[in-house]
């Protein structure tokens, strides 16, 4: 709703009621128009504030009446009655003016910020357009271009910012609503003409067409077929081209079509599964709201290779003070050299100060005694970690949690080697672990509710999607990965290219397809871990039974070229060829070629023209088919964290809602149809074996994604 007062004798205040972000919905739209007829109406009123209640102004449209019937007075024409109006309208802005929030602002003649607000209009990445009038005042407001940055990428801009571009006339770190009443009382009588946004035309720019055409083309490469980032170009194009009112018509006829795609009803997905996923609770009982994290001042990281590094530029960002050990005196040396930069470039992006200072280093890992909270990130090796973890049971203070960076070892028999397994976890990042927004929180049998609460906070400070996660041979995300890339592998052994695969995977929205993740992460990484897991042994990539392993179809492509010395770019080699060791840039390799077709005439294989469509589906499905097992297994919650660990860990499409939430998209019933067709032409591919929680589903009438937790529960009630 929305609360009327009057102040100061002649202002009248409308304060927007909607806890937590005073969303703009039906009821408080509705509460906003007869509040603003009334202050209209009323002889003594002179001018008015509109304002938020407890510190925010509001976050916009409510994004749960999307998909509903929505009800209520629509947001343009209220915008435009507060625009037309002839008494001054003030938005005191404070904590959140985002999305319809910030276009009711733009529609007051002024807007005053406190310095701790947050401005913009993130609507693209709800697969949406500021349909509220915000593509066409705000390029009039502020110029063509910074419009465009910020409505195609959705950033927010803070208060100082905002009055930097001329979004706000005003910032004050004293109460907003006093200054502007303040502010209003002081610019009674003024002429408002000149404050209408809809009636300035759009600053001029020379040579329109080269901006935009150049613009579409960025935004095009980004977006990878999101089709929300284009529609907002096309959007503010109008504005620059037409006159307002035909703008308004442009806008409306792009958001029409945006409001019900896919597209957005898949990111409107992901944005509530991401707070789902905070709620996170876990099989033992233990959940977000009942278990207190512990606060941690102090943190170490053990071993300062690639990860370690990232992970100790993440800590030090939030503030933390970082004893950062490295045993190998040259590591050391590197990561000195290397960290600083890594803070500075940090620093510069989100305009904050140097953090140096907050790093210590050390060769002695007797150095940590004394902090709350260690981060092992030695090598992916067991007898290494497990050494790590007795030394640290004995040296650290007690209560000390501590914490393992693998990337699929078991976190149990990590913590079996400590006197104190509970407060073992695992927190896995991803590379660059300072850049990458998941990290995955693993808790064992005998992790307790503290120490997985610690691991989640701690993650939610250093601006990670933290996921709770159970503990099992790769977690969720890297468990899904092995029967993709399995797939992959079959379909160059089959007749494709890792061309082709890559294409069609590039052309679904991954940013990489998988043989260019591969090369640029390390052909060697999996290869160990095949290794590991018995499937990879010197000498039986080439003999009769190079193809079999374990009674299995198995394709020992990836380990032929490992053997060869082919790593990927650090090696300048890999699934394809790049210009020296280091090199970033894939491009084909003729020599790969000859060898996949050798590799087929040595294992009487005969190429075969496969399609795009069979690329996806049988990387897709496969993936997805393990992530029903991982839910049937209990190791993820629900659907949403295994759809948020892909979108933000591996590169998955946001405006396809991550794997699980596409299956939904598919139809379950096609999936597992899909499933039963490859798994009949490959019976000793036992991923490609519909998981029977599919079955499930699909004997459940195929439910939507935010039910299947009721079909899973009774699953799990009946083992
Ligand atoms: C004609 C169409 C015109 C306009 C279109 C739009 O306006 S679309 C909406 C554009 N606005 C946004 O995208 C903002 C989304 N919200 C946020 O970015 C953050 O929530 C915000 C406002 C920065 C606050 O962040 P904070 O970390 O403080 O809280 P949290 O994100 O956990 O949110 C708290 C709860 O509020 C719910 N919520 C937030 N925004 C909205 C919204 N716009 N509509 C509905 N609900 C919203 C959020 O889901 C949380 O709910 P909970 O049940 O507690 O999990």
């Amino acid at each position: 709703m929305a609360q009327y007062s009057l102040v100061a004798g002649s202002v009248g205040l409308i304060t927007l009621q909607n806890p937590p972000v005073n969303a703009l919905s039906a009821v408080v739209r509705k509460g906003i128009v007869s509040t603003f007829e009334r202050a209209l109406r009323d002889p003594k009123v002179k001018s008015v504030v509109i304002c938020g209640q407890n510190g925010v102004f509001c976050g916009g449209a409510d994004i749960k009446e999307f998909g509903t019937n929505m009800s209520g007075p629509p947001l343009v024409p209220m915008i435009h009655a507060i625009e037309a109006a002839d008494k001054p309208v003030v938005a005191a802005i404070e904590g959140s003016a985002l999305g319809g929030g910030l276009e009711l602002a733009l529609g007051c003649h002024y807007r005053i910020a406190h310095s701790n607000a947050r401005l913009g209009l993130p609507e693209v990445s709800l697969g949406l357009l500021p349909a509220a009038g915000g593509t066409q005042r705000l390029p009039r407001l502020i110029g063509i271009p910074a419009a465009l940055d910020l409505i195609t990428t959705g950033r927010h801009v803070t208060a100082a910012e905002a009055l930097q571009l001329g979004i706000v006339d005003q910032v004050t770190d004293h109460k907003i609503v006093d200054e502007a009443v303040k502010f209003v009382l002081s610019v009674a009588g003024k002429p408002l003409d000149a404050r209408r946004i809809s009636t300035y035309p759009c600053p001029p720019l020379s040579d329109l067409d080269t901006v935009f055409e150049m613009v579409m083309q960025k935004v095009r490469q980004r977006a990878h077929g999101a089709i929300a980032p284009i529609a907002c170009v096309q959007a503010v194009q109008a504005a620059a081209t037409l006159p307002y009112a035909q703008g308004m018509e442009r806008e409306k006829e792009l958001m029409a079509t945006l409001f019900t795609s896919g597209q957005a009803r898949s990111m409107q997905y992901c944005f509530f599964a991401q707070r789902a996923v905070s709620k996170w609770s876990i099989p033992s009982g233990a959940r977000w709201d009942t278990s207190m994290p512990r606060p941690v001042h102090k943190a170490a990281v053990i071993g300062l290779g690639t990860m370690g590094r990232g992970i100790t530029v993440a800590l030090a960002q939030t503030g933390l003070s970082v004893v950062a050990v490295e045993t190998q005196e040259k590591q050391l040396m590197e990561a000195k050299q290397a960290m600083p930069g890594m803070l500075e470039r940090g620093a510069r992006r989100r305009g904050v100060s140097l953090t140096l200072h907050k790093i210590t280093y050390s060769r002695d890992i007797r150095a940590v005694a004394d902090v709350d909270l260690v981060i092992e990130a030695v090598f992916e090796d067991m007898a290494l970690k497990k050494k790590v973890f007795q030394q640290l049971s004995d040296i650290c203070k007690p209560g000390t949690f501590l914490c393992t960076n693998t990337s699929g070892l078991d976190v149990d028999h990590l913590a079996s080697q400590t006197c104190n397994p509970e407060l073992v976890v695992g927190m896995h990042f991803f590379a660059p672990a300072h850049v990458m927004k998941l990290l995955e929180v693993v808790y064992g049998p005998r992790s307790s509710p503290q120490a997985v609460a610690t691991a989640m906070q701690l993650g939610k400070k250093m601006g990670k999607v933290s996921v709770a996660v159970g503990n099992c041979r790769g977690f969720v995300g890297n468990r899904m990965l092995k029967p993709y890339v399995e797939q992959a592998f079959f379909l160059l052994e089959e007749g494709a290219t890792p061309e082709q695969v890559d294409g069609a995977l590039e052309e679904f929205g991954f940013s990489m397809g998988v043989f260019k993740v591969s090369d640029l992460s390390g052909l060697d990484v999996g290869w160990r871990v095949r290794m590991a897991d018995g499937f990879a042994e010197p000498g039986a990539s080439s003999g009769p039974s190079a193809r079999v392993r374990q009674g299995r179809r198995y394709s020992p492509l990836g380990d032929l070229l490992c053997e060869q010395g082919r790593f990927g770019q650090k090696t300048g080699q890999g699934w394809y060829q790049y210009d020296k060791p280091g090199g970033r840039v894939a491009r084909s390799d003729p020599w790969l070629h000859s060898f996949l077709a050798e590799y087929r005439t040595r294992h009487g294989l005969v190429a075969r023209r496969i399609d795009n469509q069979e690329v996806l589906e049988r990387c897709l499905y496969a993936l997805i088919n393990e992530g029903f097992r991982i839910l049937e297994d209990g190791i993820a919650a629900g659907p949403e964290d295994i759809d948020l660990i892909y979108v933000f860990g591996y590169g998955w499409p946001r405006h396809r809602g991550g794997p699980m939430f596409y299956a939904g998209m598919v139809g379950l019933t096609k999936v597992l149809q899909r499933l039963e067709h490859y798994h009949q032409a490959h019976p000793d591919v036992p991923f490609m074996q519909p998981c029977s929680l599919l079955r499930r589903l699909v004997a459940s009438g195929s439910p939507p994604v935010h039910r299947w937790r009721e079909v899973i529960k009774k699953v799990h009630s009946q083992l």
